[in-house]
C-alpha cells in the first residue's frame, strides 16, 4: 500500500510511513447525546511535535485522547494514530493515564510496574527474561528511578510514581505518546522533571499529545495547542490561540490573557470553568 502523499486524504488504513502524520483527524466530531464536544476537526500532528490539548473542565480533553485510543468512537469523521485505526496501534502508542496514587499495600515493586510495559515476546523464549530485565533497568535509569527500583510502588511519592508511569508508557518506544494530565498534583520540581522526560521522547521523534489544564509548566515545550471550550475549538501556536480575542470568542464572554514574567495569566473565565488546581498553579489565575 502506498503512503498517503496527499495530506487531505483520509486513507482508511494508512501504512506505517515514517513521514505520515502521527495523528490524523478528518472532519472529526464527537457528541454525547445533545452535547457537542467538537465538530469538523481537521488535524495532523507531526512526528516530533509537542501538542497540548487545553480547555476547561468537561470540555472534552480526555474524550479527545479516548478517541485516539479507540476507547470512544467519533460521532462522525475519521481518526488515525501512528498510521492505524484507533485501538489497533499496539505499542506504537504509549499512554500515561490520569494519575491516581497506588494504594500503600499494592503488591508491585517499581521495576515490576515498568516491566508491565515491556513486551517480553519480542526477544523470543530464550532471551526473554534477561532482555526484559535489561530493558527495565534502562527505562528506570532513563526516568531517574533506579534508586527505588525495588521499593513497593505504594510507598513512593506522587512524583516518583509518575516517573514510573512515564517509563512504562515509553517502554515500547512509541511513535505517539498520549498523556492525560501527567502533572496533576505534582510539585513544581516534579512537574519540571516529568515534563522534561516526556519532551525527551519528543526529541527522539515521538509525537506528544499532552492534555492539561495548566499550560505554563509546558509552555517552553509546546509546538501547538488545541483549545476546546463550549463545543468550539481552535488549533495553532500558543501565540495564535492564547489571546484575549480567541479565548473571548471561544467562551463567548470577555477573557483577558496576558504574559507575566513569561507565564500566561488568564483572567475572567466563566465560573463553571474554574479549575480546582488553579491556586497551586504558582501565580496564574487560570492557565487554560
Ligand atoms: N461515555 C460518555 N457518555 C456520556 N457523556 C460523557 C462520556 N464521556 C464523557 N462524557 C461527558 O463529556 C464531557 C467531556 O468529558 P471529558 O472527560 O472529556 O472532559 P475533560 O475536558 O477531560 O474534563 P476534566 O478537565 O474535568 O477532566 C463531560 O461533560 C462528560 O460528562
Amino acid at each position: 500500500m502506498t503512503p498517503a502523499a496527499e495530506p487531505r486524504s483520509a486513507g482508511a488504513s494508512a501504512p506505517r510511513d515514517a513521514h505520515a502524520p502521527a495523528v490524523r483527524l478528518r472532519r472529526a466530531s464527537l457528541s454525547f447525546g445533545d452535547r457537542v464536544l467538537w465538530s469538523d476537526l481537521d488535524l495532523d500532528i507531526r512526528p516530533g511535535e509537542f501538542f497540548a490539548v487545553l480547555g476547561p473542565n468537561g470540555s472534552g480533553k480526555t474524550s479527545f485522547l479516548k478517541t485516539l485510543l479507540g476507547a470512544v468512537h467519533l460521532t462522525s469523521g475519521t481518526a488515525e494514530i501512528a498510521g492505524r485505526s484507533p485501538g489497533r496501534h499496539g505499542d506504537l502508542v504509549g499512554y500515561i493515564p490520569q494519575q491516581k496514587m497506588f494504594p500503600p499495600n499494592t503488591p508491585l515493586r517499581a521495576r515490576d510496574l515498568v516491566s508491565l510495559g515491556v513486551d517480553g515476546h519480542r526477544w523470543g523464549m530464550r532471551l526473554r527474561s534477561r532482555a526484559v530485565d535489561r530493558r527495565v533497568d534502562e527505562l528506570l535509569a532513563k526516568v531517574g528511578a533506579s534508586d527505588y527500583a525495588k521499593v513497593p510502588v505504594g510507598m513512593l511519592s506522587g512524583g516518583e510514581q509518575q516517573r514510573l508511569r512515564v517509563a512504562q508508557a515509553i517502554a515500547g518506544r512509541p511513535r505517539v505518546l498520549l498523556c492525560d494530565e501527567p502533572l496533576l498534583s505534582l510539585d513544581l520540581n516534579h512537574q519540571q522533571a516529568v515534563s522534561g522526560l516526556i519532551d525527551a521522547q519528543r526529541r527522539e521523534g515521538a509525537a506528544v499529545v499532552f492534555v492539561t489544564h495548566e499550560v505554563n509548566p509546558v509552555l517552553d515545550y509546546l509546538d501547538r495547542v488545541l483549545y476546546i471550550a463550549d463545543g468550539k475549538f481552535r488549533v495553532g501556536t500558543v501565540e495564535e490561540v492564547m489571546t484575549t480575542e480567541v479565548l473571548s470568542e471561544l467562551y463567548g464572554s470577555r477573557v483577558e490573557v496576558s504574559r507575566v514574567n513569561g507565564r500566561l495569566v488568564v483572567v475572567g473565565l466563566p465560573d463553571a470553568t474554574t479549575h480546582a488546581h488553579a491556586p497551586e498553579s504558582d501565580g496564574q489565575e487560570q492557565s487554560a
